[in-house]
């Protein structure tokens, strides 16, 4: 378990971190969502004592940090993959890891082959890959066989057979029992992984929810009409007590329909229809909105040539990869 009270980060003027609490509870993935700049890598290093909070504390199963004897083995986590020493291979990269936590050397040959690096163990880490160093970093992660693993960005750079397989290994971690914290700014990556959401935006706490309610609140479901007798079918849907909301583009929109419904209605009423389709928002427009507020860094449209359009939020790409 790893609970927050109170956490806040300043640097200078800035607030990084503003007053965080919340709790990560152990045999979940917890998914800790936030755009760009939220806070997201500062609550996670504060997590790991390698920044000091301007208030507040973190507990790791009621004790801070730095008062864990050998922390490799309580709490275990990728932050940078870049971390790792260049010029040492990647045996000795994490030897040295755990030698400075009593670890025995056979788990280095352990969790290298957990995470497919066997055949390069011996070659130096400076000329891997974006992926086999984040494989090598989750390698570290694993190393004590700790209880509590944190992962910041965890499937940046890696293919989707690896991204299937870090999350395959998120979801059996948790299913042993442990506390699993990962990061992200997809909604849809984890809408696949995680079981509880934390979601921050400027450094505020802005949903604290499992997965479940998260989908059921915000993934509103709607029938798309569209009929060249527009006005005529708008009529016809209020005079039946439906909410009717025009989306441009020649089509209406109403909750709490069934297309069934609707499609008979229009029927009876004699109206032809070119549309009638069931839709759903994406979780991924669910979380923007969530987090439209707090969005620190705009993109000005997409046009690359430069013509002005309206600001919106930077986001980066969707990945499925299932
Ligand atoms: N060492 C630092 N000095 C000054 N400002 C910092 C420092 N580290 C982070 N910040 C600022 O604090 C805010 C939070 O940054 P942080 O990296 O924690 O966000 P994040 O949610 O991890 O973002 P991303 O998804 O882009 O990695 C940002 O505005 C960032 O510019």
């Amino acid at each position: 378990m790893i609970e927050l009270e109170g956490l806040t980060k300043h640097y200078g003027t800035k607030t990084a971190v503003d007053h965080l609490s919340f709790q990560v509870r152990p045999g979940v993935v917890t998914g800790f969502l936030g755009p760009n700049g939220a806070g997201k890598s500062t609550t996670m290093r504060m997590m790991l004592d390698l920044d000091n909070p301007t208030s507040g504390t973190v507990r790791i199963d009621g004790k801070h940090y730095r008062d864990l004897a050998e922390p490799l083995k309580y709490i275990g986590a990728l932050l940078d993959a870049k971390a790792m020493h260049g010029g040492r291979s990647a045996y000795n990269n994490l030897l040295c890891l755990a030698q400075s936590n009593r670890i025995p050397e056979s788990r280095v040959g352990e969790v290298l082959d957990l995470v497919g690096l066997t055949p390069v163990a011996r070659k130096k880490s400076k000329g891997f890959s974006l992926g086999m160093g984040q494989r090598l970093g989750i390698a570290s992660a694993l190393l004590g066989d700790p209880e509590i693993l944190m992962f910041d960005e965890p499937v940046n750079g890696l293919d989707p057979e690896g991204i299937h397989w870090i999350r395959n290994l998120m979801k059996a971690l948790a299913g042993e029992g442990r506390t699993i914290f990962v990061s992200s700014h997809l909604m849809s990556e984890m809408a696949l992984t995680a079981d509880h959401l934390i979601v921050i935006g400027q450094g505020k706490l802005l949903a604290d929810t499992s997965m479940a309610d998260f989908i059921q609140q915000n993934s509103r479901s709607y029938v798309r009409l569209r009929s060249p007798e527009q006005e005529r079918l708008r009529d016809v849907l209020h005079a039946n007590g439906f909410v009717v909301v025009e989306s441009g583009n020649g089509t209406l929109e109403v909750d709490g329909a069934t297309t069934e419904k609707l499609g008979e209605l229009a029927g009876a009423n004699q109206l032809v229809l070119h549309e009638l389709s069931s839709q759903r928002a994406s979780l991924e427009e669910a979380f923007m909105q969530m987090t439209a507020g707090a969005v620190e860094y705009h993109a000005h449209g997409t046009d690359v040539h430069g013509a002005a359009s309206a600001p919106g939020p930077k986001w980066g790409s969707i990945s499925e990869g299932d």
